[in-house]
This record gives structure tokens, C-alpha cells and sequence, in this order.
């Protein structure tokens, strides 16, 4: 005993010990002041406070931001769509809100910034919450804010999470989605901030549009082939989408065929103005903020921007206005939309990311545009909306009429040889009263003073 007690170092030896460590930790601070610049110590001090906390804390963060590498964050988007089907007693607030005048219906229900919602998922305990985050600079098309949610778990059932809990939410979010009661048509407006929403509700379907019936069965089947595709479109290393031109005169079914696929797919639609897209760069800002499962919708594209048109149509014309054909500067009414712009934007490599998304233009002049615009690839389907044939008129017939057949078919069916009326005029006429014998009789009338008008302009 007393030989250990001998071995202790003396009260003096200790507090000697002591006057060293200190002095030596107070040089060490003033150093540390004195030479490195108070950036680097406070990110020396946040970097040890974090390891600290990692090794201290019980709890793990995952950070859903609502764009992924510039692209909308479809994962937020299942959190977003996953949350209100949870939303039990553990919430203390939430945002409901509501598209529909229609009564009784359930309203929408989200999360409110600051909320928090908990979860229990195979005997782990999760909590969400939802958090709005400025950015310091904002470029033209964002609001200088995005959101993200923020689900806090046991650290140690970060793995389970990613295992089994997120997979969980892909596939309720993806079951809901699928049969979401609201589509949403997106029109993009700059001056608005980006894209704008709206309750898509339009009434056609395939089976009130009125085409060859042969044309309309095969558009059903390749759209029915693109969306079980998926495992296809990775075999063979392409993007899944597919690319749609729909051409024809006025008032043949263009606009009702986009929202008979909307419907049948319930895609969320982008109508895209490329009037108001002033250069490349925008047009890739505006396409990476598009959802999945969507279509992109350019309309009237031969009007749209000299970009896609026939460039010795341009050329013709440029000679006769007298304009120097290498004048390519983008003027007011024709924006700075270059022609490999729009082809990077339908097969190139801007187009390449998301998937399940269709791109649809549509033009009254097909002849108009650009040959490159029309190869294989680019465009994948050309789909040619006719005047009424008598087929067309039969399907009209039996939508507004609710008949197959009556005795003035077949002197129809002989006018409509003669003539070119459209399916939108063919449907005005039959919309006129509920007397079936009368709209027929009038039809005929309308069809018989066309084919006179046709004549005088012949004579
Ligand atoms: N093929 C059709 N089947 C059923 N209804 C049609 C068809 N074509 C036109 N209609 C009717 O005419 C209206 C106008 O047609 P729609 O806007 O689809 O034509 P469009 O070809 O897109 O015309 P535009 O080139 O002027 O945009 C539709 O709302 C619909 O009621």
C-alpha cells in the first residue's frame, strides 16, 4: 500500500501538469484565431459538431428536395401524393383545398409548411415534416424558393427505411396516381413564373372520337404497348417517350385525339406555347420541369417558331420579303428557338431524362416543316386527321344521335364523296335539335350547298 501511495505523482506535480495543458490549449486557441481565418474555424467547429452528433444523436434526417439535379424530384412527388392517405390523428393543422364546384366530394388534403405528421411502417416510428427553403439567387423561371420534406427515424433504421419504407410509398403513390380523379393541364407562362396549372376535365374519350376506325384501334394498341414498355425501353438503352405528330385541317379532332390519349392514360398534360420560349436554354429549363407520366403538347408547331419549318420553304419566302437569309437573329415575332435546339429537344439528350412521357405536336401543315423534325425517332407516330368520311360520320351519328342506321344514310354517305366537311362541322350540325328526321334532313341541305358552292368555285 504504501509503495502504491509512492507511485501517485505529488498534489504539485499534478497541478504543474495541469498549468501546462492549459497554457498550452490557450496558445493553441490564439493560434488557431490568429492564423486561420474564421471561415475555416467555423467550418473545423460545424464538421466536428456534426460527427459529434452523428456518433450522439439517436436520430437520422432524409432530405427530400423537390428537384433532383434540376429535374422535378418524383420521389417528392410520392411523398407529396403519399402523405394525405396518412394524415390521421397526428397532425395538428392541414391545407385542404378543392378544383370542384360538384357536391358531396372529398377535398384535397396537403401538409402544411412546419406540420408534422408522424408513421408507424413495420414497427418503426417516422415523422414527417415540411419545410420551405429560400435560395439566395433565383433565376428567371423560379419563384426563389422551393420546398422540400424532411422524415426523421431512429438511426438505427436508416437501412430499413431505404429498404422497405420508401419502396412502401413509391408503390401506394404510384397506385394513386394512376387513377388520380384530377388531371391538370400545365400552360407555361414566363411572365407568371413557369408552369400554371389547371383542372383538365375535357369530355373526350376514344370512343366519342370519330376517325377511321383502323387508325384509332392502332393508336389505342401502341399506346397500350408504350406504358407496359418500361422493362423494353432499358434493354434497349432508350428513353421512354414517345413522339406523336398529328397533322390535318382545322377542326378535324387534333386537339379532342390529345385529350382522348390524356384520358385514357390520365397523363397530366404541358401545353407548350413555343412562341413565348425565347431560347434554347429556356426550352431545356422549361422540359426539365416536367413531371413523369405526362404529355408534352406543342401545338400548331409550323406557326410556332421558323425553327421547325421547312428551310427552303424560309428560304423561298426570305427572298421574296427581300430578308437576308443568314439573318437568324431572333426578332419579335419569331423567337430564338434554333432548329438543333428543337431536335436536342425531342431525341437528343435533353429529352432523354424521365420517363413515360409523350410528346405531341400537331400542325395543320405537315408540308411545312423541317425533314429533320420528321425522321424516324423523332417523331414515332403520324397520325393524319382527315375530312368526314362516311365511316366518321356513322360514329358521329351515333354519339350525338344514338343511332346506327336510318333510310338518309346512304344519300350522306354519296354527298360526303363529293365533299370536304369536318368532323367539328359534321358535329354543329347534329347538335342542332333532338328531331332526329329534322337534323338529318338539314344535314343533307348543308351538304348539298357545299357541293353547289364547290361548283360555282370550279365554273
Ligand atoms: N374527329 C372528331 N371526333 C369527334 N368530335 C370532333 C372530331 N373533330 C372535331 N370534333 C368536334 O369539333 C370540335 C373542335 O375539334 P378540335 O379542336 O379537336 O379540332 P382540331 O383539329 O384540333 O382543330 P384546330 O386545328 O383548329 O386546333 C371538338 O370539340 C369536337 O366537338
Amino acid at each position: 500500500m504504501a509503495s502504491f501511495l509512492s507511485e501517485l505523482p505529488s498534489i504539485s506535480t499534478i497541478l504543474s501538469a495541469y498549468a501546462s495543458l492549459s497554457a498550452a490549449i490557450m496558445l493553441f486557441r490564439t493560434m488557431l484565431s490568429d492564423m486561420v481565418p474564421s471561415q475555416i474555424r467555423e467550418y473545423i467547429f460545424s464538421k466536428f459538431s456534426q460527427s459529434l452528433s452523428y456518433y450522439f444523436s439517436p436520430n437520422f434526417t432524409f432530405i427530400v428536395d423537390q428537384n433532383w439535379q434540376a429535374v422535378s424530384n418524383y420521389t417528392y412527388r410520392a411523398v407529396e401524393t403519399y402523405l394525405p392517405t396518412i394524415i390521421g390523428t397526428s397532425a395538428d393543422s392541414l391545407l385542404i383545398g378543392s378544383f370542384s364546384s360538384l357536391v358531396p366530394h372529398n377535398p384535397d388534403l396537403r401538409i402544411p409548411v412546419g406540420c408534422k405528421i408522424t408513421d408507424e411502417f413495420q414497427g418503426m416510428k417516422l415523422e414527417w415534416s415540411l419545410h420551405k427553403e429560400t435560395k439566395s439567387s433565383s433565376s428567371h423561371w423560379d419563384n426563389g424558393f422551393w420546398y422540400s420534406y424532411r422524415l426523421k427515424c431512429k438511426k438505427s433504421d436508416q437501412q430499413k427505411v431505404m429498404a422497405t419504407y420508401l419502396p412502401h410509398i413509391y408503390s401506394i403513390a404510384q397506385t394513386i396516381l394512376s387513377k388520380r380523379e384530377n388531371l391538370h393541364i400545365h400552360t407555361y407562362n414566363k411572365g407568371m413564373g413557369g408552369w400554371k396549372s389547371a383542372v383538365f376535365k375535357h369530355p373526350a374519350t376514344f370512343a366519342t372520337l370519330a376517325m377511321d376506325p383502323e387508325s384509332k384501334s392502332e393508336i389505342i394498341k401502341d399506346l397500350e404497348t408504350f406504358v407496359q414498355r418500361k422493362e423494353f425501353f432499358q434493354r434497349v438503352g432508350r428513353s421512354w417517350k414517345r413522339g406523336y405528330l398529328l397533322h390535318g385541317p382545322p377542326g378535324t379532332g387534333k386537339s379532342s385525339l390529345v385529350a382522348a390519349i390524356a384520358n385514357k392514360l390520365r397523363y397530366n398534360i404541358y401545353d407548350l406555347q413555343l412562341q413565348s420560349v425565347r431560347s434554347d436554354a429556356e426550352l431545356r429549363s422549361i422540359l426539365t420541369s416536367t413531371t413523369n407520366r405526362s404529355i408534352l403538347l406543342v401545338e400548331d408547331i409550323d406557326c410556332s417558331t421558323k425553327a421547325s419549318r421547312d428551310r427552303t420553304m424560309i428560304r423561298d419566302e426570305q427572298e421574296e420579303d427581300g430578308e437576308d437569309e443568314s439573318d437568324q437573329s431572333p426578332s419579335s415575332s419569331d423567337p430564338g428557338i434554333t432548329l438543333s435546339g428543337l431536335l436536342n429537344f425531342t431525341d437528343g439528350l435533353w429529352s432523354s431524362f424521365g420517363d413515360e412521357r409523350l410528346i405531341i405536336f400537331t400542325t395543320n401543315h405537315k408540308e411545312k416543316l423541317d425533314a429533320a423534325l420528321l425522321r424516324p425517332g423523332r417523331i414515332d407516330r403520324d397520325v393524319f386527321m382527315g375530312y368526314c368520311t362516311f365511316a366518321v360520320f356513322k360514329q358521329l351519328a351515333n354519339t350525338y344521335l344514338q343511332i346506327d342506321n336510318h333510310h338518309l344514310f346512304d344519300t350522306i354517305k354519296n354527298l360526303l364523296k363529293e365533299v370536304s366537311v369536318t368532323p367539328a362541322e359534321v358535329a354543329q350540325q347534329l347538335m342542332r335539335s333532338d328531331e332526329l328526321q329534322g337534323i338529318l334532313e338539314s344535314f343533307i341541305e348543308f351538304l348539298k350547298g357545299k357541293v353547289g358552292n364547290k361548283i360555282e368555285e370550279e365554273n
